[in-house]
C-alpha cells in the first residue's frame, strides 16, 4: 500500500458522508482550538490496500486540543461502491467526558448503517444531567429504519441512535441530528474542567480502555480491513488508529 497525501476522497463519497464529515470539521472548529495530532503513526495517514482486487482508500484526519488526546475522522472507500465515515473523539483522561463515535457504512448510494452517540466513559458511568438536558433539547425526529445494536454495543448510551436511512429526509435528520450531539458535546468540554483526583482519573481511563475493547469486536470492521490488509496489518490498524487504549 503507498502512503502519499491524496486530495478528493471526501468529494467522491456519498452526500451524507461528506456532509457529515465537513460539518464535524466546522463544528470543531468552531468551539474547540484544534492542534495537529503529534502521534499519527506517519504510514496510515492515507493508505490504499487491495480488497479481493478492490482497491481501499483510507483517509486519516487526526487532531488534538485541550479536552481531547485524538479527534479522529476517518473517510474510507472500498472499491467503488463502499463509503465509510468513522469519527472518534478520545477525551483526555483528566477530563470526565463521554466518547463521541459515529459510523456511516454505505454502497451503491444507499448508507445502510448510520450510528452516532455519545457513551458514558465517565466516572458516574452515565451521562451528566448538562448533557441529558443538551440532548434532550434536541429536535428527536422519528426514523423508519431502526438497527438493532450487536452485543458487542453495550457500550453505547440510551440516545444511540442506529438507523438505516429510508429517505433524503431521513439522511438529513440523522445529519442534523449527529451534528446536534456533536455541538452539546464540543460545547460542554469546551467548559470543562480537568480532574484532578487520581482515582477518578483512572476510572475514567478504565472505562475508555473498555469502550476501546469493545469496540475492537466489531468483526464488520475487522473484515473489511483484513480482506484488504491482511490478518495482522487490520489488527494492528484496529488496535493503534481506530481504537488505541489510552496509555
Ligand atoms: C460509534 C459507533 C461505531 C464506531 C466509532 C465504529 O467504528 N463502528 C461503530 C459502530 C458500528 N459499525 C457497524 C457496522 C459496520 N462497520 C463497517 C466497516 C467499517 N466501519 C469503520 O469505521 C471502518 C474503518 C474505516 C470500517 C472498515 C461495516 C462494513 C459495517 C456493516 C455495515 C452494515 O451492517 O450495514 C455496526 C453494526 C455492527 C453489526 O451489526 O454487527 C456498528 C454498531
Amino acid at each position: 500500500m503507498s502512503s502519499s497525501t491524496q486530495v478528493g476522497l471526501k468529494e467522491q463519497l456519498h452526500p451524507l458522508i461528506r456532509d457529515l464529515a465537513t460539518g464535524i470539521e466546522a463544528t470543531w472548529q468552531r468551539w474547540l482550538n484544534l492542534e495537529p495530532y503529534a502521534a499519527m503513526p506517519a504510514d496510515l495517514g492515507y493508505i490504499e490496500g487491495k480488497l479481493e482486487g478492490e482497491r481501499l482508500q483510507i483517509e486519516n484526519r487526526c487532531y488534538q486540543s485541550r479536552e481531547f488526546r485524538k479527534l479522529h475522522l476517518e473517510l474510507a472507500r472500498v472499491g467503488n461502491n463502499l463509503d465509510i465515515l468513522h469519527c472518534v473523539l478520545f477525551p483526555r483522561t483528566t477530563f470526565d467526558l463521554p466518547m463521541f463515535g459515529a459510523d456511516l457504512v454505505g454502497g451503491r448510494g444507499q448508507i445502510s448503517a448510520a450510528i452516532v452517540d455519545l457513551s458514558p466513559t465517565t466516572i458516574a458511568r452515565e451521562l451528566s444531567n448538562d448533557y441529558i438536558a443538551g440532548l434532550t433539547a434536541l429536535p428527536n425526529p422519528t426514523f423508519q429504519g431502526l438497527r438493532e445494536l450487536p452485543t458487542w454495543g453495550d457500550i453505547f448510551s440510551s440516545f444511540c441512535l442506529f438507523i438505516r436511512p429510508g429517505s433524503p429526509e431521513e439522511e438529513a435528520a440523522f445529519l442534523d441530528r449527529a451534528l446536534g450531539f456533536l455541538q452539546v458535546h464540543c460545547q460542554q468540554a469546551a467548559a470543562a474542567t480537568a480532574l484532578t483526583d487520581p482515582e477518578a482519573i483512572a476510572t475514567v481511563l478504565e472505562q475508555q480502555r473498555y469502550y476501546c475493547e469493545q469496540q475492537r469486536r466489531n468483526d464488520k470492521t475487522r473484515r473489511v480491513l483484513e480482506k484488504a490488509f491482511g490478518d495482522d496489518w487490520a489488527d494492528r490498524y484496529m488496535t493503534t488508529m481506530l481504537f488505541d487504549l489510552p496509555s
